[in-house]
C-alpha cells in the first residue's frame, strides 16, 4: 500500500516539509506503515489558534445558520459516498474489524445530519419580566451564541465518530475549531478535515494539528484564545486537562468499567448474544464496553456455559476480513498490560474461563470468574477484551456492587419486570442506563457522558451544541407602554 504523508492543516495549507520531525502510523495487525506524520511545532500551534480566533471573528460569527447547515449536510453526503474509503482507513490505522469500522462511518454520517438539522434550531427564549416586582414594561431575551474557539482533543478508538461528536456540533453552533486527533490514529480525521473543505467550509474554520499529547495537546489546553476544551480520552489525561485549562469551559468524556446486570427473568439467549458483542467488539477498547456482568445466582451457570461457548466461537484474525470479530489491540504495549492484569487477578484467585492468551497485539477474548473488587480487572478500566462474570443474590447487593466504582458512564439492566428495571435504573450512579440493552450501545442523539470520574459535561449532538454555546441575556425597557 502507498504510504500517505500527512501534516497539520492551518488556514487551508498543509505543513509537511521534509525537515520536520516524523512519526509513523502502523497497522496494529501486521505492522504495515499506513502513514508518515509530519509533526506540528509550537509555532504551528500558535498559528492554528490565531487563525481559528481571527476566522471566528471575521467569518464564523457572522455565518448564517442555513449556510452552516448546508456545509454539514454536504459533508454528510460526501462521507456517504466514501464509506468504504473511510472504513478501510479506520480498519488499517486502528485495527478495528471492517464490519465495525463501517458501522463507525455510518454513525458519523448521522452525527453530521443531526448537526445540520440542529444548526437551524438553536433557540433562545423570552423571559416574562413582569413576574418580578418592578419588571413591568421590561422584556428579557436570552440568545444562544457561539463560544469562539473550541479545542477538540480525541482518542484512538473511534477516530472518526468521536472527532465528529466535537467538530459537527461546534460548527453547527458557529464556533471555529483547533483539532488534535490521537497520534495513533489521525488518518481518518485528516481525511475528514480535507472533506470539510470540499463541503464548502472556509479555510481556517477548522485547523488540524498533528502531534502528540505532550507536545501539542497539553499546550493547546493552556492557550488563552481557546474558549473551550472538549476532550475524550483517559482519566489520567482528563485530570491534567481539568487542572490546566484555567477559565475555559471543559467537557471531559473519560473511561469506565461498565456493569451489566441480568436478573433471573431476563431473556437469556438474547442477553448472552448481545453481551458477547458488548464485551468484545473492537477488543473491548470501547469506553462503555461490558466489563462486569452480574448474573442472578439461579441463572448463573446456564449463562456462563452459553457465554463461554459463544465467546469461543468468535473469529480472530485480520481486521480487513469480513468474517473477523476480533482483531488486534491498538499496540503490543496495551495487549501486554492487559495480559498482566489477567495474570495479576489469577494470582489473587481468579479463574480464566475462556481466552487469556496473548500473541503480539492480539489478546484472545477472555472471560474471568471468582473475581473480587480489589483486582484491577474489576476496579479499573480494562479497555481490553476481558470481562468478568459475577453471581449475585439480591437487587440491593447488585446495586451496591455496580456503584462501587470511581466510574459511572453507562450500564445495562436485563429484566422483564419494568418496575424493577426503572427502580434499578434510578439507583445506579451512571450517566446513562439501558434497559434490556447492553451498556455498550450508544446512539448519537441522546445525552451521553459520565458521572463521578467518568467525566464532566454531555455530548450527543443537541447536548454538545448546548455546551458549545453561551447564554447571552439582553434586557429591554419599553418606554412606549401606558
Ligand atoms: N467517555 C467517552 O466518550 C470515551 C470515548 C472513547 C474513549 N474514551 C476513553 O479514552 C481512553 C482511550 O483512548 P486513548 O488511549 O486515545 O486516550 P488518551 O487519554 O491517551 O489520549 C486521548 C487524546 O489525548 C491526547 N493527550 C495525551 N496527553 C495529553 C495531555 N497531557 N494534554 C492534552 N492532550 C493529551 C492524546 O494525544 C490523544 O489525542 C480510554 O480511557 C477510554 O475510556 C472515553
Ligand atoms: O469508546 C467510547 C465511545 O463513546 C463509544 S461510542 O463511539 O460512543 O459508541
Amino acid at each position: 500500500m502507498d504510504k500517505m504523508l500527512i501534516g497539520s492543516i492551518i488556514n487551508g495549507e498543509e505543513r509537511k516539509e521534509e525537515s520536520r520531525n516524523s512519526m509513523e502510523v502502523v497497522s496494529p495487525y501486521n505492522e504495515e506503515t499506513v502513514a508518515e506524520l509530519k509533526l506540528a511545532t509550537k509555532k504551528d500551534l500558535d498559528d492554528a489558534v490565531n487563525s481559528s480566533f481571527d476566522i471566528y471573528h471575521s467569518t464564523m460569527k457572522v455565518m448564517p445558520a442555513n449556510e452552516r447547515a448546508d456545509i454539514l449536510r454536504k459533508a454528510a453526503d460526501l462521507l456517504e459516498e466514501r464509506v468504504e474509503d473511510f472504513a478501510t482507513i479506520i480498519c488499517k490505522e486502528a485495527g478495528k474489524p471492517i464490519k465495525y469500522s463501517r458501522g463507525e462511518v455510518k454513525r458519523s454520517i448521522q452525527v453530521l445530519r443531526f448537526s445540520s438539522e440542529l444548526a437551524k434550531n438553536i433557540f433562545g427564549e423570552v423571559i416574562p419580566m413582569d413576574a418580578a416586582v418592578g419588571g413591568e414594561n421590561r422584556m428579557g431575551l436570552v440568545k444562544r451564541i457561539p463560544l469562539g474557539v473550541v479545542g477538540a482533543i480525541t482518542p484512538f478508538n473511534f477516530p472518526l465518530n468521536l472527532s465528529l461528536h466535537k467538530i459537527a456540533p461546534a460548527l453547527a453552533a458557529g464556533n471555529t475549531i483547533v483539532f488534535k486527533p490521537a497520534e495513533k490514529t489521525p488518518v481518518s480525521a485528516y481525511m475528514f478535515v480535507k472533506l470539510l473543505e470540499e463541503a464548502g467550509l472556509p479555510k481556517g474554520v477548522i485547523n488540524l494539528l498533528i502531534g502528540t499529547g505532550e507536545e501539542i495537546g497539553a499546550p493547546l489546553v493552556k492557550q488563552d484564545k481557546v474558549h473551550k476544551i472538549s476532550f475524550t480520552g483517559s482519566l489520567n489525561v482528563g485530570k491534567k486537562i481539568r487542572e490546566t485549562a484555567g477559565f475555559k469551559k471543559v467537557t471531559l468524556e473519560l473511561g469506565s468499567n461498565s456493569p451489566n446486570i441480568l436478573f433471573e427473568d431476563a431473556d437469556l439467549g438474547y442477553a448472552v448474544k448481545e453481551l458477547v458483542k458488548g464485551a468484545f467488539a473492537f477488543s473491548g477498547q470501547v469506553c462503555i464496553s461490558a466489563q462486569r456482568i452480574y448474573v442472578q445466582r439461579n441463572i448463573y451457570d446456564k449463562f456462563l456455559e452459553d457465554y463461554i461457548n459463544q465467546t469461543n466461537a468468535l473469529k480472530i484474525g485480520d481486521p480487513l476480513n469480513e468474517e473477523t470479530d476480533i482483531g488486534p489491540m491498538i499496540n503490543e504495549e496495551s495487549a501486554e498490560r492487559a495480559k498482566l492484569w489477567i495474570d495479576d487477578a489469577v494470582e489473587k484467585g481468579a479463574k480464566v474461563e475462556a481466552g487469556g492468551d496473548r500473541k503480539g497485539t492480539i489478546l484472545s477474548p477472555t472471560i474471568m470468574t471468582n473475581v473480587d473488587e480489589n483486582m484491577k480487572i474489576i476496579a479499573q478500566e480494562v479497555f481490553a477484551p476481558i470481562v468478568s462474570v459475577i453471581p449475585f443474590d439480591t437487587e440491593d447487593e447488585v446495586i451496591h456492587y455496580s456503584n462501587n466504582s470511581i466510574y459511572g458512564l453507562q450500564a445495562g439492566v436485563f429484566t422483564k419486570d419494568i418496575d424493577r428495571a426503572l427502580r434499578v435504573a434510578d439507583k445506579l450512579e451512571m450517566g446513562g442506563v439501558w434497559i434490556n440493552e447492553i451498556s455498550t450501545y450508544r446512539q448519537d442523539n441522546h445525552p451521553y457522558g459520565g458521572v463521578k470520574q467518568s467525566g464532566i459535561g454531555k455530548e450527543g449532538v443537541k447536548y454538545a451544541i448546548e455546551d458549545m454555546t453561551e447564554m447571552k441575556f439582553i434586557g429591554i425597557k419599553l418606554n412606549n407602554q401606558d
